[in-house]
């Protein structure tokens, strides 16, 4: 069995306001990887998620899911949305409002699946104490958790997420993202997640794409897409966010954004509690004596 979960090569026309772009996509994601789907607005990050799904058939390509083929054009092999083995969560959670959140999951079942299911994932998630509510009496949060558990309904292999966390304020959006890396270690699916969230592409991702005017312009880890230059940070005071801190030898090694730019800070090893992802700070580094101070978390 390939050790590519799906392998994606997409030929499309995006029809957009400034008028026709071609739309070519080819990459391959590995079983159990999260990928973050990243670039600005317009680039075809929604499109090439329904043309994965089977929502939209592209103008030609090949889509494999493990050793399946879900479209290839060239011998009109189009699997419907319904038979390929996906999740979907959609910024909006696109939750039936009149159904209560057990029935919302229960909606997901497939036929002859046993529904013990949907109390594992309410048990799962948190919301059994919730589970006779509709959706207008949870907040955000709560609602974005329903259309997670309903998504994985199906145990689905792989998750396609649309800007998932972007509606919720940011404790709630490193909550289910937290959630999100619980489930995905329990139930080892695949994620592709559309996102511009910096903090939320360095604390989830295996690998990055982004995307700009319909095509991939970089494919890699996020340090390999985003860590090009390091930063000499001697005598300066500087205000940031921690992505991501890990032991490197006899020091810490930071990743932080700074001024709109991911920066490697080099620093000792008695901040490692406070360095924790999501932290902000101010540091005045110089001559190896760093002084920190936390600002929040
Ligand atoms: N089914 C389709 N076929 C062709 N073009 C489409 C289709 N759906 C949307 N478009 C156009 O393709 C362009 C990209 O749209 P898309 O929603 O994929 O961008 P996006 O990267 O997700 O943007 P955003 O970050 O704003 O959500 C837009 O100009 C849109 O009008």
């Amino acid at each position: 069995m390939s050790d590519n979960l799906l392998d994606v090569h997409i030929r499309h026309t995006l029809h957009t306001a400034h008028g026709v772009l071609p739309m070519e996509v080819d990459f391959a994601l590995a079983r159990g990887q999260i990928m973050a789907l990243t670039g600005p607005s317009g680039a075809g990050k929604t499109t090439l998620l329904r043309l994965i799904a089977g929502l939209i058939h592209p103008k030609t390509g090949r889509i494999s899911f493990q050793n399946d083929r879900w479209l290839d054009s060239r011998t009109r092999l189009h699997i419907p949305a319904q038979d390929r083995h996906i999740g979907f969560v959609f910024q909006d959670y696109a939750l039936f409002p009149h159904l209560t959140v057990r029935k919302n999951l229960l909606f997901a079942l497939a036929k002859n699946q046993s529904p013990a299911v949907v109390d594992e994932l309410l048990e799962a998630t948190g919301l059994a104490q919730l589970a006779d509510r509709k959706p207008a009496q949870l907040s955000g949060g709560q609602q974005q958790r329903v259309a997670l558990a309903r998504a994985l309904v199906r145990k689905p292999e792989l998750l396609l997420m649309d800007e998932p966390f972007a509606a919720l304020d940011p404790e709630m959006r490193y909550q289910l993202q937290d959630l999100l890396l619980q489930l995905h270690r329990q139930q080892a699916f695949s994620v592709i997640l559309v996102t511009h969230d910096m903090g939320e592409i360095f604390r989830l991702a295996d690998r990055v794409a982004m995307m700009e005017k319909g095509k991939l312009t970089h494919f890699g880890t996020p340090s390999e897409v985003y860590l090009n230059e390091q930063t000499a940070t001697d005598g300066l005071v500087i205000y940031g966010e921690v992505l991501t801190c890990e032991h490197h030898e006899d020091t810490l090694a930071a990743t932080a954004w700074i001024d709109g730019k991911i920066r490697r800070l080099s620093l000792p090893l008695h901040y490692e509690n406070q360095l924790r992802p999501g932290v902000t700070f101010t540091l005045h580094y110089a001559g190896g004596n760093a002084d920190l101070r936390i600002i929040e978390t």
